[in-house]
């Protein structure tokens, strides 16, 4: 067995507590992403997936407590340094956030154009470079994302955020509404690029084949609103493998999908 010591953080979340006005919705959350995590983090809608996927990236502020990227504290960061941190991070959003009025080559350039100091002819190769490694053929980079259907918009979001050889990856659902087929490609996807290089992957999905397919590890958030002012808002934090026979009931009926009690509580909510 190996004695190496744990690898460091490269995020942490410490006492992170969210609110909006009156509502709750992250409380007291403690967490900490190892690099080269693939972390799943599922939940039912509206429990604060986002949420904390914005918080990692300081696009939000945690109400208290704070978050930690690679032991500094994001909120203590210049905004030059926050954006440079950014630079580090890849997004894919859930409808992909292209711009619409730019054509896929200069959507997935754009970011190493933002970054600045790099060559136009550099450009277009990590452009076609990116491109390919998604599974688009290179005519796809005139045409504009209206053209382009659900799937390869995605994967057209996933070259952009990949263009800047990102030290993390932020995913946000990257497989709704697409076809179970389309769904297995983003997967790969997101494997291939784990295998390609050292990236650490925060994934929120509702998707169970993502998450079993593509987790190192799942945090299951619950939420606020329906916990004790004790409990801990994360129901599970462990491997994909443990999540059908896990202790809480909860978190087993939620990869069950049965609806049960909360069908009575949506309806009778104020
Ligand atoms: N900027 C904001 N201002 C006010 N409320 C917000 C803001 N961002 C999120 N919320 C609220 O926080 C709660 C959690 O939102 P979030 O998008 O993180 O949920 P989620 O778990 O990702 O849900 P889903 O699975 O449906 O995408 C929601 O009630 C949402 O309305």
């Amino acid at each position: 067995m190996s004695d190496a010591p744990a690898p460091a953080p490269i995020v942490q979340l410490r006492g992170v507590s969210m609110q909006f006005g009156a509502q709750p919705v992250l409380a007291d959350i403690d967490l900490d992403i190892f690099p080269q995590d693939t972390l799943c983090v599922i939940g039912e809608s509206g429990c604060g997936k986002t949420v904390l996927l914005k918080l990692i990236v300081g696009l939000l502020k945690p109400t208290k407590g704070e978050v930690l990227f690679e032991n500094t504290p994001i909120h203590l960061l210049s905004e030059r340094n926050l954006t440079l941190l950014r630079l580090r991070v890849g997004f894919l959003f859930q409808q992909a956030a292209l711009f619409d009025s730019l054509n896929v080559f200069d959507n997935v350039a754009f970011g190493l154009r933002a970054k600045g100091g790099v060559s136009d002819a550099d450009i277009a190769a990590k452009v076609r470079e990116r491109i390919l490694e998604v599974g688009l053929p290179a005519s796809v980079e005139a045409k504009m994302p209206a053209e382009l259907s659900g799937g390869m918009r995605k994967r057209v979001g996933l070259a952009r955020a990949l263009a800047l050889d990102p030290d993390m990856m932020l995913y946000d659902e990257p497989t709704t509404g697409l076809d179970p087929i389309m769904t297995d490609v983003i997967n790969e996807l997101i494997l291939q690029t784990r295998a390609r290089r050292p990236v650490t992957s925060v994934i929120v999905t509702h998707e169970l084949r993502t998450v079993h397919k593509c987790a190192s590890r799942v945090v299951m958030l619950y939420p606020r609103s329906r916990l004790k002012p004790d409990d801990k808002q994360i129901l599970y934090d462990g491997p994909p493998t443990g999540l059908a026979h896990a202790d809480d009931a909860r978190v087993r009926q939620f990869v069950e999908g049965e609806a049960r009690d909360r069908l009575t509580e949506l309806r009778d909510a104020p």
